[in-house]
């Protein structure tokens, strides 16, 4: 399958490198330009991309005068506008031009690759191979990052999703950040009669207020100052499609009357607009608020609760499904391995241990990104504790506490028999003998008798523990 092109035109060439290098890794074929000049050329003897990423403050013509210039030829082209001055002005002069999406800089380069996921057209399907339990209903799977999930929580999900993806009902997604919300609802939309039509999403938390509304509901020309040409919105691109409408919860309180009623009657105004448009479009908001919470505060409709919850479907934290982490994590690394064409690196037994005993804050999206580094930047086929404290900041100090101390002892344990040595057994416990000492001392504050008592140990066993040379008190 050829690799969708991204051109990232920057003057930095730092920025340009990081990105591209992202990208790559993504998967995409990537080209840079340290100019709007030198984009436009190319476009003069190449086919377009289908993404481009700009800067807006370059030397010669800006970004948002490139921008301009491409939509002029190429209207269907997504481009990610990149700035590090996110006022209004330049945030709406953005998106007034046709931008798909406005990045800050500094950006996260993992959300500027979902960036990239979401603005780039559907591809066609692929004859994936099939497996049946471990992943969302037969039918969803193509050529798109598949559900994964042997857990009896997922399962029952997977049959959730069964039961309403064909169904013509509004759906509630819920559940903490990368828990795989998005992915839930593209396959809702890949399993419905709407699959052949557009599937629009738009992040309501990532847009500013302001501009929500137009990016909804279209203006048209002259609508407010700017707006100079009339732009068709994401409920209308959604025409007989699915608009997932991603972080509901932050939605300012007048644009929920405004969906309410665009959802209940089916039809609305462009902004600035008379001809009323009709769209048949299936909404699936997502959430990791509680939104009945938001509700008592006065912060969200009820009645617009009701209209988008009329299924919910609610996707467990990680760490409330942590026997899937070992499918999840061998499935990223295997998919990483091929993406940079390198074989598929294993975790050893402790490295597993380890990832099963951490809490995932970030859910799916933290283990799939640590497994990419993993891939990346380990430099064994197996993948070690060791590894993992190169790799991972959270993970590496969480493991501290828990059990997997017990698999650090194990890698230990490995690397001395391959290194050779004969007196294991009394290593480790004069080893494990020091670090228990030394936290009951520091918990008693060098108190010898009460150390021990802690410990459970006689204090003379303390002492000859100790050793000569430690001051007594
Ligand atoms: N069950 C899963 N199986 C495989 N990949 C998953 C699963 N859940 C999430 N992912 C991957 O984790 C990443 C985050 O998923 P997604 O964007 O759908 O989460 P989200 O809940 O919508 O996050 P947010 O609330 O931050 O927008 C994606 O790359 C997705 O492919």
């Amino acid at each position: 399958m050829n690799a969708a092109r991204i051109w990232v035109v920057d003057d930095d060439h730092g920025v340009r490198f990081v990105l591209a290098t992202a990208l790559r890794e993504a998967g995409y074929a990537v080209e840079g330009f340290d100019s709007a000049q030198a984009a436009l050329a190319a476009l003069g003897n190449r086919q377009p991309p289908e993404l481009l990423f700009t800067d807006v403050r370059m030397p010669g013509d800006d970004g948002l005068a490139l921008l301009e210039r491409l939509k002029s030829r190429h209207p269907e082209l997504p481009v990610i506008v990149m700035s590090a001055y996110t006022d209004l002005a330049s945030t709406a002069g953005a998106f007034r031009g046709g931008a798909h999406e406005f990045l800050s800089k500094p950006f996260d380069l993992d959300h500027a690759v979902a960036l990239a996921a979401r603005a780039l057209p559907e591809l066609p399907s692929s004859n994936a191979s099939k497996e049946s339990r471990s992943q969302a209903p037969a039918s969803m799977q193509d050529d798109a990052p598949q559900l994964l999930g042997d857990s009896p929580r997922m399962q029952a999900l997977f049959r959730a999703m069964g039961r309403v993806a064909a169904a013509p009902l509004n759906v509630l997604v819920t559940g903490e950040t990368g828990t795989g919300k998005e992915l839930v609802a593209r396959a809702l939309h890949r399993e419905s009669p709407r699959a052949n039509k557009p599937f629009i999403a738009l992040n309501t938390a990532a847009i500013p207020a302001e501009l929500l509304e137009s990016e909804l509901f279209g203006h048209e020309a002259g609508a407010f100052t700017g707006a100079n040409k009339r732009h068709v919105g994401r409920f209308e691109q959604a025409d007989g499609g699915t608009l997932f409408l991603d972080e509901i919860g932050d939605m300012p309180p007048a644009l929920q009357t405004r969906l309410l009623r665009v959802l209940a009657e089916g039809e609305f105004f462009r902004v600035g607009g008379r001809e009323l448009i009709r769209v048949d479009v299936r909404v699936i908001a997502a959430t990791h608020q509680p939104l009945e919470a938001l509700v008592a505060d006065g912060r969200f409709r009820a009645d617009l609760l009701h209209r988008l919850d009329v299924v919910r479907l609610r996707l467990p934290p990680l760490r409330e499904r942590r026997e899937d982490i070992p499918l999840l994590a061998s499935r990223f690394l295997a998919a990483a391995a091929q993406k940079l064409h390198a074989s598929a690196k294993r975790l050893s037994p402790a490295a597993l241990e380890r990832l099963q005993a951490y809490d995932w804050p970030g859910n799916v999206r933290e283990l799939e990104n640590l497994c990419w580094r993993l891939a990346a930047l380990a430099p064994g086929a197996t993948l070690g504790l060791h590894d993992l404290d190169e790799a991972a900041g959270p993970l590496a100090s969480a493991s501290v506490e828990g059990d997997a101390w017990e698999g650090a002892l194990a890698d230990w344990a490995r690397a001395q028999l391959r290194d050779g040595a004969g007196d294991l057994h009394a290593q480790a416990r004069s080893r494990l003998d020091r670090v228990l000492l030394q936290a009951a001392l520091e918990h008693s504050d060098g108190h010898r008798g009460a150390a021990a008592e802690k410990l459970g140990v006689g204090r003379n066993t303390l002492t000859r523990k100790l050793g000569p040379g430690r001051k007594r008190r």
